[in-house]
């Protein structure tokens, strides 16, 4: 057998130093990202896209120098930790299901993805992206994808693969909750101070926030990366509070906001909700946690009523 439980070391992509699990040979060399206790492996495409995972990542000690591999690697295990401690939840199937992740994933690839077996990391081209892995809301949004697919199984066209981006921005901005950004320590690496996405101000990012401003057409499977940020919009409302189109909200905190979204996707979204439905699911989920007549209730119902689902 091997030495299963060894803690790892290696700087990640921004240069941080990061523990994690890994598994040696006996004889204690090589080690291997592979965290037998959660099922985690993080493998090296080596530019490859076609015959993936790639190759197990080794070192000759438990120190890694491979920085996309290492917050692969931890990233899955924070997010893994995640979901099974304030939900109970065993990994993205709920099943001990086995965990692996891509780096270096094609040449240059400005991309990030859950393929429906395994995620999947791009280099970027070092000017839009620089490695993806190295962001802990990127990692949370594409585990969560395995989640939606695991549970609710929203379709990844129009209304509901908008709300399929959503729930993996809004897993995403709780797990990496530093801030209401997506994206932002790793999008365009020579400037600071901007991001892919913002949960807080979706039309900073050129995402509307209100139902009427919707994208109704085909690029991006009917605008899934667009149309998310109204619902991002709600989320944020939910947990922050504010005034959004006259409407006043009273926040509940990220907390209690992210428990309804995980509530809403495990019991009642369905694989083509929309937003409408969507609202339903929150409210019941509200009701659920918190009590029919609750100010958590009245949040949700507040939130929807100002991004205009009614
Ligand atoms: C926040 C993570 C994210 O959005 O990843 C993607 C990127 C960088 C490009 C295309 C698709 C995705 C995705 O996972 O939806
Ligand atoms: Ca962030
Ligand atoms: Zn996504």
């Amino acid at each position: 057998n091997a030495l299963q439980h060894v803690t790892g070391h290696g700087k990640g992509v921004l240069g941080d130093d990061k523990n994690f699990d890994v598994r040696c040979e006996t004889s204690g060399s090589p080690c291997y990202l592979d965290d037998v206790n959660r099922k985690i492996q993080t493998y090296d495409a080596e530019k490859q896209d076609q015959n993936l995972p790639g190759k197990l990542i080794k070192s000759s000690s438990t120190t890694f120098n491979e920085p996309a591999g290492v917050d692969a690697h931890t990233y899955a295990e924070k997010t893994f930790d995640f979901y099974k401690k304030k939900f109970g939840r065993n990994s993205f199937d709920d099943k001990g299901g086995k965990l692996i992740s891509s780096v270096h994933v094609g040449d240059k690839w400005n991309n990030a993805a859950w393929d429906g077996k395994q995620m999947l990391y791009g280099d970027g081209d070092g000017k839009v992206f620089t490695m993806l892995s190295g962001s802990l809301d990127v990692v949370a949004h594409e585990l969560t994808h395995a989640v939606t697919e695991n549970t609710a199984n929203l379709q990844y066209w129009g209304e509901s693969g908008a709300l399929n981006e959503s729930i993996s921005d809004i897993m995403g901005a709780t797990i990496d909750s530093k801030n209401w950004l997506l994206g932002e320590d790793i999008y365009t690496p020579d400037k600071s101070g901007d991001a892919l996405r913002s949960l807080a101000d979706p039309p900073k990012y050129k995402q509307p926030d209100h139902y009427k401003d919707r994208y109704i057409g085909f690029q991006d499977n009917g605008g899934v990366h667009t149309n998310s940020g109204i619902n991002n919009k709600a989320a944020y409302l939910i947990a922050a509070g504010g005034t959004h189109h006259q409407v006043k909200v009273q926040g509940i905190g990220r907390d209690k906001m992210s428990a309804i979204y995980y509530r809403a996707l495990t019991l009642y979204l369905t694989p083509n909700a929309d937003f409408a439905e969507m609202r339903k699911a929150a409210i019941e989920s509200a009701t659920d946690l918190y009590g029919a007549n609750s100010a958590e209730v009245t949040a949700v119902k507040k939130a929807y009523d100002s991004i205009g689902v009614n």
